[in-house]
């Protein structure tokens, strides 16, 4: 899939990012850093809490662009993003949330996106009647209703009990399978990135570097909980090396 002819590839070299204060201080919140993500793939940042992920998203996203280095983007890339809290707009339904958002999205795309992520019941109710693990969903259809060449998950699946966010976790799983995205997902789970990602990215403390980055070539749809374990024990001993 090309959009604008160019690559379809989010390329981040980052030689550094530094906040400065009125006061005259400044703190290096990232150390270089460079990867590249492939349409199709999942990278995930796995950090200690303040290390500067939410920074990296803001530069990756375009939203911060007083940094050294060089993000490329595809050309025209279109841009679904989720956010630890939802965002959504309180005096509009489930529905128009999503419409808003992405005004070309078909009746049938927007009925498959409701069902995947079962917010049928939903559609007509406001965000205010609609418990977190519900909000999450609406963010996520609205995310997916854009068609996004580059997705981005900040902690979608924190402070949801064990059950849904295995289930949500499965959602997104279904989704991704579902066209070619490049997704950008932080948490702070390893089974999280374990069972989603493709590609794990582990960051030092702030200023983040990344210190060990790890493919994970099993297919996700064949990650049963045995292949997960196998899977698991490599990685705790990766890590240990590396340590
Ligand atoms: N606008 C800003 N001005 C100055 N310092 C900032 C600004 N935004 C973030 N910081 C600092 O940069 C560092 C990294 O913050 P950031 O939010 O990127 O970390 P994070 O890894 O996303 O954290 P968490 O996992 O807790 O969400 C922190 O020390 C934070 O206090």
């Amino acid at each position: 899939m090309q959009r604008g002819g160019g690559p379809v590839r989010l390329e981040v070299e980052i030689t550094g990012k530094t906040y400065r204060s009125a006061a005259g201080g400044s703190h290096q919140v990232l150390a270089p850093l460079k990867f590249a993500l492939q349409s199709g793939e999942v990278g995930v940042l796995i950090g200690p809490s303040g290390c500067g992920k939410s920074t990296m998203l803001r530069i990756i996203l375009g939203l911060d662009r007083d940094f050294d280095g060089r993000v490329a983007r595809p050309p025209e890339a279109r841009i679904g993003m989720v956010f630890q809290e939802p965002r959504l707009l309180p005096w509009r339904s489930v529905e128009q949330n999503v419409r808003l958002a992405a005004p070309d999205v078909t009746d049938a795309k927007l009925a498959e996106l409701f069902r995947i992520l079962e917010l049928e019941a939903h559609r007509s109710h406001f965000p205010g009647e609609l418990s977190l693990g519900l909000a999450r969903r609406v963010a996520l259809a609205r995310a997916f209703a854009v068609e996004p060449d580059l997705l981005v998950l900040d902690e979608p699946l924190a402070s949801l009990d064990d059950a849904l966010a295995g289930r949500l976790r499965d959602e997104i799983a279904t989704l991704v399978a579902s066209r070619p995205v490049m997704t950008l997902l932080v948490t702070h789970s390893l089974d999280d990135a374990i069972r989603l990602g493709d590609r794990l990215f582990f960051l030092s403390p702030r200023p983040a570097r990344i210190v060990q980055e790890v493919p994970i070539l099993t297919p996700r749809a064949e990650r049963s909980e045995v292949e997960l374990a196998r899977i698991r024990a490599e990685l705790a001993a990766l890590l240990l090396e590396s340590k």
